[in-house]
């Protein structure tokens, strides 16, 4: 298992990481990103809820590198314990790894028989709750908001009427029962994210991280975020458009080159944005 980190020498170009400087990975994953800060000189703080992606990090031993299991949405306080209170940049490359979606066990992937899972983190709630105690209304709604679904009331019909469902490829397969085929890529693959989505409200975390920003960036300190779907990426512009603390520096999102986009698949709905904390600015 792998994870190939999407726009790898973009981000760190866009991070401007000065030798000795202090920035947040707030996303460790396979430490791709992280090692690239690394290898120019910054000094790196990372965050992942996982305590898988840490432990695979603790295991190559980087030097300048603390490590911290915790949702990003503690960064303030977690930065304060340690005595760091602002930093020089700060990268997230958000949702799951290629180690989530290759490990059947997750319950992240609709491809791979697994348990009803999706839990990044040690958070409580499991899809398996989810798909099978919410009521028909509630689960359309998420499936609708969160995977832009449009026949979510139907899947969530077709899903009520089959509990109990235990794992991905049963849910896949009465989401494709209730949609047929005549859906562009898997018939699953918007339920599943928003499912995942809403397990980890992972929309909130980012409206918390993007807060966040603005209190811990030093002034000309640079915020690159990296996104994969478009609620993710509208949830980023409009933050940035409202914000008096970080200056946009991308008016279009930078997306991957084609020959990234051909090498790895994961990289293609893959959007990037960059801010810099403005000397002054209120947040
Ligand atoms: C796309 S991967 C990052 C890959 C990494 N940039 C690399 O090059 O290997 C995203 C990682 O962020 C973690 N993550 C996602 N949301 C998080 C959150 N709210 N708090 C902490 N970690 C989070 C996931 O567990 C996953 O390991």
């Amino acid at each position: 298992m792998n994870h190939t980190p999407v726009l790898y020498h973009e981000a760190l170009d866009w991070l401007s990481i000065r030798p000795g400087g202090l920035y947040v990975d707030a996303t460790l994953g396979g430490a791709g990103h992280t090692r690239g800060i690394l290898e120019r000189g910054g000094q790196v703080v990372a965050f992942d809820q996982d305590p898988a992606a840490i432990a695979r990090a603790q295991a190559l031993g980087l030097p300048n590198l603390t490590l911290i299991q915790a949702n990003f949405r503690e960064l303030v306080p977690e930065l304060a314990k340690r005595g760091t209170p602002q930093v020089d940049g700060l990268l997230a490359d958000l949702g799951v790894s290629s180690f989530h979606l290759d490990d059947a066990g997750r319950g992240f992937s609709y491809q791979h028989e697994g348990p009803l899972d999706m839990r990044m983190g040690q958070g409580e709630l499991t899809a398996h709750e989810v798909v099978n105690t919410y009521p028909e209304e509630a689960l359309a709604e998420i499936l609708f908001r969160y995977g832009e679904e449009p026949r979510a009331r139907r899947i969530a019909r077709f899903i009520v009427e089959h509990r109990p469902i235990h794992t991905t490829t049963q849910l896949a397969e009465v989401i494709r029962r209730a949609t047929g085929f005549r859906s562009a890529g898997h018939p699953a693959r918007k339920s599943f994210q928003a499912l995942r989505i809403y397990i980890n409200d992972e929309l909130g975390a980012l409206e918390q991280l993007l807060r966040s920003a603005e209190a811990v960036l030093k002034p000309g300190g640079r915020l690159v975020v990296i996104s994969f779907h478009s609620l993710e990426d509208r949830l980023v512009k409009h933050f940035l458009r409202e914000s008096t603390a970080l200056r946009s520096l991308t008016k279009k999102p930078i997306v991957p080159s084609e020959a990234e986009q051909r090498e790895n698949p994961r990289a293609r709905s893959a959007k990037m944005r960059v801010a810099e904390r403005i000397d002054g600015g209120n947040p």
